[in-house]
């Protein structure tokens, strides 16, 4: 497998065709599938394009679409023909030898495999003459050709050695085609494979698959089992990347790339071929590090929650605050996020990372940079304390014991790309994507967890507009308690800010939940939300935000409750802005 070779189509990246192509070579990829309308809009010509191609060390390994070409009339198979062969001429320039036929949708095809085989072997004649091979691939919309198993029927009927198939990942899983029976073609008449992942939407299959594809381990689709049935057969030919979706056609295509590539080291890494050093393991997160510039006062609300100042950085304008096993680092230089693991092995956490194209940060520690920025420390037990100067504060405390959860808020364009990050880099495990109406918009939301890391990432759905204030969402870390409710009276006393929850929300908990009169008046009293799910219960409350973007959370979790009270954030949200509007 490390001989592999891996592929991009150029369609799942923004830009001109040059833009693509640089983004691709320096993303690590071996080669392309040049999309007809990127090559149409450049002012390369195709030799140029293969000069260009051969210059930045990417082959062309398949040139597509061409469209609507078999079971037709006679006179429209002549024009077919015709217009097949001017598109194998332009391969020739641009020395590629597999061009990708799609199953038709025309209007003009009739249902007739024999006639559809007799016109491929036509086709595949004229590619044969130049060298060259038709990989016929089934679109999951097609006319009457539209799964695997048909166009595999048509090409063994055709049974020439220049036409074989194109499986794409897509068009099999979307409309639940059994993978498994990939097993049966023989590897040598698989002539090349797009993978694409892709949330499972209940949407018509031609829009789901132009606008909504993901790169392997982003979406619902089982990628490992389908591309272990296609290695299974002894496919020879790379491993292609075909993601037709709206974000990632604006996004940075430098960016894109390189997530692309992370796509499929993960995938590989899934399939056992990849020798990536393996995740060390985790025990838990060791520090959290917020920006704090001047003026946030975010010492006064971590003192109201029972932390003490615990240390204080040997060079830089950094505090280290704690309580029992929770730890927070207020940076008054204001400029990062940091989040820290405890791994059990700091320097191959930070060789897997690097591996996984994570940008290794000069920190004096194992750090790397995530897709939104995040700072991501891995340390090794306590070691990290030792930049730091102890600061002998007495210690009050009202009840946490560490940190349950970092909340993320990402950048729109960096969503999918940073769970994969997060999964692949740290081996969390990713919850289902949730999306939720909060009062400025649409919030889709995503929880990654394992051995006692856990982080949410968030982000707005559509772009916003002046109205809605908080284009950045606040970052927030989530401390845990044994008892939330004790732990908010403590708070109260010591003067933190907690969050008023509004009346409503605590009659409605009434009505939906059924909950014990004496809990119920506790919540309410103490402003402490409530969640629950099949494992547990969860009891929540929150800070007023200290400055602009930063707030916190105390959490409890009861059982083995495994959610992140995520129907609550609009409540939150509404009563943060409440807050900042009318100052109550
Ligand atoms: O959406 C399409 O038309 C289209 C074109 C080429 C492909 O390889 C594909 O999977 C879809
Ligand atoms: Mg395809």
């Amino acid at each position: 497998m490390a001989e592999r070779r891996t592929a991009i189509a150029t369609v799942c990246l923004s830009g001109t065709l040059e833009d693509k192509l640089a983004a691709a070579s320096s993303a690590g990829f071996d080669g392309v599938e040049i999309f007809e309308n990127d090559l149409l809009a450049s002012r390369l010509s195709p030799a140029g394009i293969r000069r260009h191609c051969a210059d930045l060390g990417l082959s062309i390994d398949l040139y597509q679409p061409f469209r609507d070409f078999e079971a037709v009339p006679p006179e429209l198979l002549r024009a077919n023909l015709r217009r097949a062969e001017r598109k194998l001429d332009l391969m020739a320039e641009l020395g590629t030898g597999t061009i990708l036929v799609c199953s038709s949708v025309s209007p003009d095809a009739v249902d007739d495999d024999e006639l559809a085989a007799e016109h491929l072997h036509a086709l595949a004649e004229l590619a044969a003459e130049r060298g060259m091979r038709i990989a016929y691939e089934a679109l999951a919309w097609g006319r009457f050709v539209n799964t695997y198993q048909r166009s595999w029927r048509i090409v063994r009927r055709a049974a020439h050695p220049a036409l074989g198939l194109c499986l794409d990942s897509f068009h099999i899983l979307s409309v639940g085609g059994d993978p498994a029976a990939i097993r049966t073609i023989p590897g040598e008449k698989i002539f090349f494979v797009q993978l694409a992942d892709a949330p499972r939407l209940a949407m018509d299959v031609l829009q789901w698959s132009r606008h909504h594809r993901l790169f392997p381990g982003q979406g619902e689709f089982d990628l490992t089992a389908f591309t272990g049935h296609v290695l299974a057969t002894g496919y020879r030919g790379p491993l292609s990347l075909e993601v037709f979706n709206d974000v990632f056609r604006q996004a940075d295509p430098r960016l894109t790339a390189v997530d692309a590539m992370r796509s499929l080291l993960a995938l590989r890494e899934s399939l056992g071929l990849a020798e990536l050093p393996e995740a060390p393991a985790l025990h838990g997160h060791a520090f959290a590090e917020l920006a704090a510039p001047a003026g946030e006062d975010v010492g006064k609300v971590l003192a109201g929650l029972g932390f003490t100042v615990a240390g204080h950085h040997r060079t830089k304008p950094v505090q280290l605050w704690a309580q029992n096993g929770a730890r927070v680092l207020v940076n008054k230089t204001g400029e990062r996020t940091a989040i820290a693991v405890d791994s059990e092995d700091p320097g191959r956490s930070a060789r897997r990372a690097e591996a996984y194209l994570a940008q290794p940060l000069r920190r004096g520690r194992e750090a790397v940079a995530a897709p939104d920025s995040t700072e991501l420390f891995f340390c090794g037990g306590d070691d990290w304390l030792a930049d730091f100067e102890p600061a002998g504060e007495a210690g009050r405390t009202a009840g946490i014991t560490g940190i349950d959860h970092v909340a993320l808020t990402q950048p729109f364009d960096q969503f999918e790309e940073a769970a994969l990050f997060y999964r692949s880099v740290l081996g969390l495990r990713l919850d289902p994507v949730v999306e939720f109406a909060a009062p400025f918009g649409l919030v889709r939301s995503r929880a990654a967890a394992h051995q006692g890391v856990r982080l949410t990432l968030d982000t707005a759905l559509v772009r916003r507009g002046e109205w809605a204030p908080a284009v950045r969402e606040p970052q927030h870390i989530a401390f845990a308690t044994g008892d939330a409710i004790a732990s908010a009276k403590a708070m109260r006393a010591l003067g933190a800010p907690l969050l008023d929850i509004p009346g409503n929300y605590y009659d409605d908990l009434e009505a939906r939940l059924d909950l014990d009169p004496g809990l119920l008046a506790e919540l309410r009293a103490q402003s402490v939300l409530y969640d629950r799910d099949e494992h547990g219960e969860f009891l929540h409350f929150y800070t007023e935000l200290a400055g602009e973007r930063v707030f916190f959370e105390v959490v409890q979790r009861i059982g083995g409750y495994r959610g992140y009270g995520v129907a609550n954030a609009p409540i939150r949200m509404a009563a943060h802005r409440d807050r900042r509007l009318n100052g109550r």
